[in-house]
Parts: structure tokens; sequence; C-alpha cells
């Protein structure tokens, strides 16, 4: 068997090499000779999969490493008869863990503050319930599920009135709640004075030209930007405008991008009837410098402190401006690089930290993840 595979899915070999033979190509330019005789094609979320990559190809299966599927033409894949399947939530922690460290490197505590989630499935529900955990006020908007799924369901309007506004929802443009650029000029000028805004759903869902336009007329708003409207070709204008930038990498934690393509291996075997031969645990290797002292300070201190020290997302942020600083490279190409060149991060549960014996540190970090260690 024959299985294409971006080059950019982690330890791809480890999982597929025992069912065929695995050939890497870069994701953003697949052809269609390039899969041509594949009977699997495995994708991120850059390749478009469509009749003009798979028309007149061997591919019975089609498996994207991510969340996210707006890249695949769901409705070719069903017409052509080709099975295909995504990674539901496979870096759903590692996103909440990117928006706890974003609002920490803005000096926003979330303990005392409201946070609007829109679109609550499983990144924005984790995100939701691990800020009830924390007695959070969270307000959602999510008009595809009922109040039975979810007791904080609330207006758009409401959810905006939140003093932090964090956005979850994939890219559509059909069905009865289309979410491309469902954050226009009105949608966002609807924000409270001060308020922060994060986008780690998909770039289109903010008007990326309205946001620009303002941020030219509000300078209250503190913007966090993961993902951006025409991905690798982001405006550089709205970068200089928002407090935090990243090219697309709040769910590249190593436990998520490895949980992904674990789930399409198992997803894989399924399909073709096989035994799984690997698992996410024979290959998920043990943390580095795992074990962290408790910093000293008050709890937002302590918290973020420990956050700092696990995922430095102003390095992200930094990496992002000094590229398009530098204009060594076309920004599309070099934003492509610093993702396929992201450092292994890991999640928090991967740290130990020391029990403070104090309740009102040791539930906070209990809260987000970390692994305590009673003395
Ligand atoms: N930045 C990143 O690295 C990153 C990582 C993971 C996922 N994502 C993106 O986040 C999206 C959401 O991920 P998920 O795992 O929570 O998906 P999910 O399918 O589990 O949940 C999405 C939720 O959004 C809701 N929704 C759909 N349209 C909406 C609309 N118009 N308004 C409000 N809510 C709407 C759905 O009802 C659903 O509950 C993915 O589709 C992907 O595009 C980005
Ligand atoms: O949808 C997802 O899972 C995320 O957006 C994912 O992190 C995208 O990563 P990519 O496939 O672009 O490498």
């Amino acid at each position: 068997m024959k299985i294409v595979a971006d080059e950019n899915i982690p330890l791809a070999e480890a999982f597929f090499e025992s069912a065929g033979e695995v050939v890497r190509l870069p994701g953003r330019n697949l052809n269609a000779d390039d899969v041509h005789d594949a009977d699997a094609l495995l994708v991120r979320s850059v390749t478009r999969v469509d009749e003009a990559l798979l028309a007149g190809s061997k591919v019975k299966f089609v498996g994207t490493c991510t969340i996210g599927m707006d890249h695949l033409d769901q409705a070719y894949l069903n017409k052509a008869g080709i099975t295909f399947d995504n990674a539901p939530g496979c870096n759903a922690n590692s996103v909440v863990e990117y928006v706890y460290a974003a609002l920490c490197r803005l000096g926003v505590d979330w303990r005392n503050r409201s946070v609007g989630i829109i679109g609550c499935g499983n990144v924005g529900g984790a995100l939701y319930r691990a800020l009830k955990s924390q007695g959070v006020e969270c307000r959602c908007y999510d008009p595809l599920l009922s109040r039975d799924q979810n007791p904080d369901l609330a207006a758009l309007e409401e959810v905006l009135q939140c003093d932090i506004v964090s956005m979850h929802t994939p890219l559509t443009t059909e069905g009865s709640h289309p979410s491309r650029h469902m954050m226009g000029y009105e949608q966002l000028n609807k924000l409270r004075d001060g308020a922060v805004l994060l986008n780690c759903g998909r770039g289109a869902v903010i008007d990326n030209q309205a946001l620009s336009r303002l941020l030219d007329e509000r300078d209250d708003l503190q913007v966090v930007l993961d993902v951006w409207e025409w991905e690798p070709e982001i405006s550089v204008s709205l970068l200089h405008q928002v407090q935090l930038a990243s090219p697309h990498i709040a769910g590249y934690s190593y436990d998520g991008k490895l949980k992904g393509t674990s789930m399409i291996y198992q997803a894989f075997c399924r399909h073709f009837g096989l035994n799984e031969q690997t698992t996410l645990t024979d290959v998920l290797p043990a943390t580095e410098n795992n074990r962290l002292t408790l910093p000293v300070g008050d709890v937002w201190q302590v918290i973020c402190k420990l956050i700092e020290q696990v995922y430095d997302i102003h390095a992200d942020d930094r990496a992002l401006r000094d590229m398009v600083a530098a204009s060594a490279e076309p920004v599309g190409v070099g934003f492509d690089r610093l993702r396929k060149q992201y450092p292994v991060r890991r999640e928090f549960n991967n740290y130990i930290v020391p029990a403070s014996g104090n309740p009102a540190i040791d539930g906070p970090l209990q809260a987000l993840g970390f692994t305590l260690e009673s003395r």
C-alpha cells in the first residue's frame, strides 16, 4: 500500500510504516500527480483536498491529522466514495493552554473577568469547563447547542459584552450559521471598552480588513490572533495592530500533534481492516526538565510564572514579527517555515509542580492541568 503523507505530520512512519510505504511531501504543494497511485492520503490543514487533487486517483482513505476540516471538500469525497476522517479534539487542550498563556502575557487575570466563548465544541467547551472550574463567569455563543448542553448559552450581543472574547468556531460558508466573516465591523465594534479578543479558530471567521479598520479607530482593544485570513499571506499591517500574534500554532503542542497522528492511524486501521500496531503511549516521549520549582509570589504571579516556564508565547509572537521585519523571505514562506520548525511544546500536565499545601495556590494550578506532587 502507498501512503502519501504531509511532511509535517510527526511520526507518521512510526504509525503507518507497518501498513505500507510512507511517502512524505510538502502539504501546501501536493498535486494530482503526487497522489495518483496512492491508496491513502494523510494531510494537515494546508492541503485542499478536492476533485482537482483526487479525481482519477486510487485514494480510498483521506485522513487529516487536525481538528479543522474546512480544507476537505466533503461533498466531493462523499460523492466519490472516499472515506475521510479528522482528529476531533486532538489539540483542544493545547489551544486552551495558548489562551491562558496569551492572557498571562497581556497581564489579564481571567479569574476576575467575564469570558465570552464563541463556538463551544471540543476546544471552546474545554475552555468553558476549565474556566467554570475556576469560578469564572462565562457566556457562550453557539447556535448549534442547546441549554442542556451548555447552561451559559447567550446571544452573540451579550457574549460580545464580556471582558474577554475567545473565538473557537470552525470556518463554514454554508448551513444555518455560516461562520465566515461572522465578526464583521458591526460585531467587532460591539466589543466593550478595553476588551480582549482572541481568535484561535480560523482566520476568516473575523473579517480581517474590518478588524484592521476598527483598530485604526479604537485603541482600547487588545487583540490576539493565532489564525489569519489569507494564511499564509497574512496582513502585515494587521500584525502591527494586534498585541499578540502567532503563526497558527495554538494547537501545536507536541502532545496534540501526536494525538492527531494516532487518531488518524486508528481511523486508517478501521478503514482498511488492520490491527493497530502502534499506540500513542508507545511513541509519546518523556518531557525534558519536567520538574518545576514553585515560583514566589501571589497566586496570579505563580500561575503566570509557571505558564511562562512551560510555554513562552512571547517567543512565538517575536519570531513572527522578526520574520516579517527581516524581509529575508516572502511573508507566506516565513509563516510556513515558522510552523514547520516549531519547537517541541509539551502540555501542562507533563510538568510536575511541588504542592504548596495552600489550597488557594494548589487548586488553581490543578485546574490549569499541572501535575501537583505532595510533599
Ligand atoms: N488555532 C489552532 O491551532 C486550532 C486548533 C484546533 C482547532 N482550531 C479550529 O477551531 C475550530 C473549532 O474546533 P473544535 O474542536 O472546538 O470543533 P468542534 O466541531 O468540536 O466545535 C465547534 C463548535 O462551533 C460551533 N459553531 C459552528 N458554527 C458556529 C457559528 N457560526 N457561531 C458560533 N458557533 C458555531 C459548533 O456548534 C460547535 O459546537 C476547528 O474547526 C478548527 O478550525 C484551530
Ligand atoms: O485544525 C486544527 O487542528 C489546527 O488548526 C491545527 O493546528 C492546524 O495545523 P496544520 O494542519 O495547519 O499544521
